[in-house]
């Protein structure tokens, strides 16, 4: 990756790499195809059917043997990344660390692509990543099956990030079933400006929610056999969101980002996660290059991504 700001700050301290051989991974970042919103559980929590699916949009995370656990990025939006013990890469790390009752002596470095808090898991990214990398690194070979359950500890969105390809998310987004997936699907991402926080998104859903009733969360039929037949219409004609009011709600002026990849052709749009990117899933490439060229002259984004999806999830380079 090129170009962007370098932060550089460790977590315990000064970074001071041994100059060992790092071992890279790449991430994808993810949209959610179906995302149905359940009532809030005593534990804050939302059960869902969260559909996801991974799109090609990377970042990398590289593992470096160092005297202490010390993180930096680079890319566009580095200055917005927290580079302290709260990153979710040095959360991995450490979680890693203490399962194996090891000490968490690792440089992470995070090439930074997927928008910052744009809802699209682009930290949830950096910790599969991070788990991956140290993994390989320090030769421990863990389980399949521990690495999803450390990836749920550290996020409800972080499992999906370690599988990639196409799942259903259930309980609070963490339980997987890998779907069946064709593909090409093309799609463009309108990143606006600033983030917009998970949970303040979630508590706005609530708050819309006062006094009505909250169905049970299930997947669409149409939804999955679109996915699985790689038909784009139908896939276009099944997409939802049930956070996007909410995200709406937050941010208004995404409806004109949304009204205007319509108008310039998208198949479909709607708000990634819990915003404020907006996803519009076109018919090819070439309808990708017109779409994201629209969105950037109308003046409702502040940049655009193209991608394709399915992509494979957290994969050692
Ligand atoms: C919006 C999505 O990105 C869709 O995939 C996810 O549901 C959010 O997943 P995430 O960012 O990994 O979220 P977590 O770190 O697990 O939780 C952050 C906060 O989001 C809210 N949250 C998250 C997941 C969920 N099923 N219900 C929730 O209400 C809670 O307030 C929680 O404290
Ligand atoms: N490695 C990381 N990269 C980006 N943000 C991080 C990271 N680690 C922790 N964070 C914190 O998490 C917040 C959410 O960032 P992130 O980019 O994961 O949002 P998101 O894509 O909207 O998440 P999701 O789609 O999973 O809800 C950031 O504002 C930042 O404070």
């Amino acid at each position: 990756m090129s170009g962007g700001a370098t932060g550089e700050a460790g977590v315990t301290g000064e970074v001071n790499v041994t100059g060992a051989a790092g071992v890279t991974v790449r991430v994808p970042a993810k949209v959610n195809v179906q995302l149905a919103v359940g009532a809030a559980r005593p534990d804050g929590f939302h059960d869902l059917a969260n559909v996801f699916l991974a799109v090609s949009l990377y970042d990398e995370v590289t593992a470096t043997p160092a005297d202490r656990l010390t993180v930096t990025c680079e890319g566009p939006d580095a200055d917005k990344v927290p580079l302290d013990a709260t990153n979710l890469a040095a959360r991995a790390a450490a979680l890693l660390a203490a399962r194996h009752g090891i000490a968490p002596d690792v440089h992470l470095h995070i090439a930074k692509a997927i928008p910052v808090a744009g809802g699209m898991a682009g930290g949830s990214a950096d910790g599969a990543g991070a788990l991956l990398a140290c993994d390989a690194l320090w030769g421990l070979g863990t389980p399949r099956e521990d690495l999803l359950a450390i990836c749920a500890e550290l996020g409800s969105d972080v499992p999906f990030s370690l599988v990639g390809g196409a799942a259903l998310g259930v309980g609070r987004g963490e339980r997987l079933t890998e779907l069946p997936v064709a593909g090409p699907f093309h799609w463009v991402f309108a990143v606006a400006d600033g983030g917009l926080s998970t949970p303040a998104v979630y508590a706005e859903f609530d708050r819309l929610a006062e006094g009505t009733d909250v169905s049970e969360p299930a997947a669409s039929p149409a939804l999955l056999d679109a996915l699985a037949t790689g038909d784009t219409a139908a896939l276009a004609a099944a997409l939802s969101n049930g956070l996007q009011p909410a995200a709406l709600s937050l941010r208004p002026s995404l409806a004109a980002t949304l009204a205007a990849g319509t108008e310039a052709g998208a198949l479909a749009a709607l708000v990634s996660g819990s915003g404020p990117t907006t996803a519009f899933l076109v018919k090819d490439a070439e309808s990708a290059d017109a779409v994201a060229a629209a969105l950037r002259a109308s003046g409702t984004c502040r940049t655009t991504r193209t991608a394709t999806s399915p992509a494979p999830g957290a994969t050692l380079l």
